[in-house]
């Protein structure tokens, strides 16, 4: 049921445009040509709003993996079996997958959230368990999610920004893991865009053309049960979604709340990032773009939240990768901008 004083509906915190200002004013004064930094002087004018002060920092940066399983991935839509979920996010725990080495590299905080496993989770206390269910149910057959179900995944996002904001994090990367979750992302981008399957579904891990052809029919008949539901975008997400999507944009619109700054990752973060900025206005300001996901269909959502991607390498890989690859640019903005000299300091004669 709506309601729209619930938490998720309220817009996103203001940008604190004085502080934007003086920013854009400093960069007038460092000692190089105006402009000579291009999209680094953006980003760091961006994210001086976003903490309110012209010496922006993002060293302290938060990763946190939410990990679900999906009812569609029955219909044979990803080159991995289900268990692999489970099984990557005993990985992460353990260190050795892509977003592990990265974080390390970063010295960046990562948690592992856990919200849906067709296969038992281990105990460990490298991994939170905040099961909803084994999986979402099949979106070809019924609502992905109860309202129920939803308000708890969204909930989960929610509370993993209140610990990461309790720990000082100057930046929020939500990763994902889940096995089919590329189609659910990409029905969730043919509804909040009113897109054609052709164009938004692409091969996630690597299906051959036979298989990409019967997920595309997969999520037309999906977008076919469920369009009556498309105006809302709370019911859309109820329908469509998985839990780790979920917690991912609740994440997202406690971060706008909390004036935290948002990296979106790539394809399914970013129909998170689309779910969130259909509940919670203005949220698109808090956030920046890694990277362009290899996934075709990434391009549309990005284009749709006014954001330009940082990297394009080719990645399709989740897990908050992409984005564990932008943040030394993010950082480097905040340096250049914190710490180079002025005309005046330095005595070097300023341009027109
Ligand atoms: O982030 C991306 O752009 C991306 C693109 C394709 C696949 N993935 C990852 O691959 C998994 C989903 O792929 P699939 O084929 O099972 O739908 C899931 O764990 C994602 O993290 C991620
Ligand atoms: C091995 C593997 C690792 C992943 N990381 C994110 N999604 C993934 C999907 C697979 C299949």
């Amino acid at each position: 049921m709506k309601r729209l004083d619930d938490w998720f509906y309220t817009p996103a915190a203001q940008v604190n445009l004085d502080a934007q200002q003086a920013a854009l004013a400093r960069q007038a004064q460092l000692t190089k040509p105006h402009g000579a930094l291009g999209r680094l002087e953006d980003l760091a004018i961006q994210l001086a709003g976003l903490q309110g002060t012209v010496t922006p920092s993002v060293k302290r940066v938060r990763i946190v993996i939410f990990a679900a399983d999906h009812g569609i991935a029955a219909d044979n839509v990803s080159a991995f079996p289900q268990e692999v979920t489970a099984q990557m996010v005993a990985n992460m725990a353990r260190g050795g997958a892509a977003i592990s080495v990265l974080a390390r590299a970063l010295g960046a905080g990562i948690e592992l959230i856990v919200l849906g496993s067709v296969v038992p989770i281990a105990s460990d206390p490298r991994i939170r368990s905040e099961i909803i269910a084994p999986s979402t149910a099949n979106f070809t057959q019924k609502a992905a999610m109860t309202d129920a179900q939803l308000r708890t995944a969204l909930a989960v996002g929610r509370a993993a920004v209140a610990r990461a904001r309790g720990g000082g994090t100057q930046l929020f990367i939500g990763g994902e893991m889940g096995i089919g979750n590329t189609t659910a992302a990409a029905a969730l981008a043919c509804a909040y865009l009113n897109a054609d399957p052709a164009q938004l579904v692409g091969p996630g891990t690597g299906i051959d053309s036979e298989r990409l052809a019967h997920k595309r029919q997969l999520v037309a008949q999906a977008l076919e049960l469920h369009h009556h539901q498309f105006k809302d975008p709370f019911a859309t997400l109820m329908c469509l979604g998985g839990f780790e999507i979920a917690a991912m944009t609740g994440a997202y619109i406690a971060c706008a709340h909390s004036r935290l700054a948002i990296l979106v990752d790539g394809f399914i973060s970013t129909a998170a990032a689309l779910a969130a900025q259909r509940l919670c206005p203005g949220i698109e300001h808090w956030m920046f773009a890694a990277h362009s996901s290899a996934e075709p269909g990434h391009r549309a959502m990005t284009d749709a939240l006014g954001l330009t991607p940082l990297l394009d390498l080719g990645m399709r890989l989740g897990e908050g990768s992409g984005a564990a690859l932008a943040v030394p640019i993010l950082r480097h903005a905040c340096l250049l901008q914190s710490e180079m000299a002025t005309f005046a300091e330095a005595g070097v004669a300023d341009g027109q």
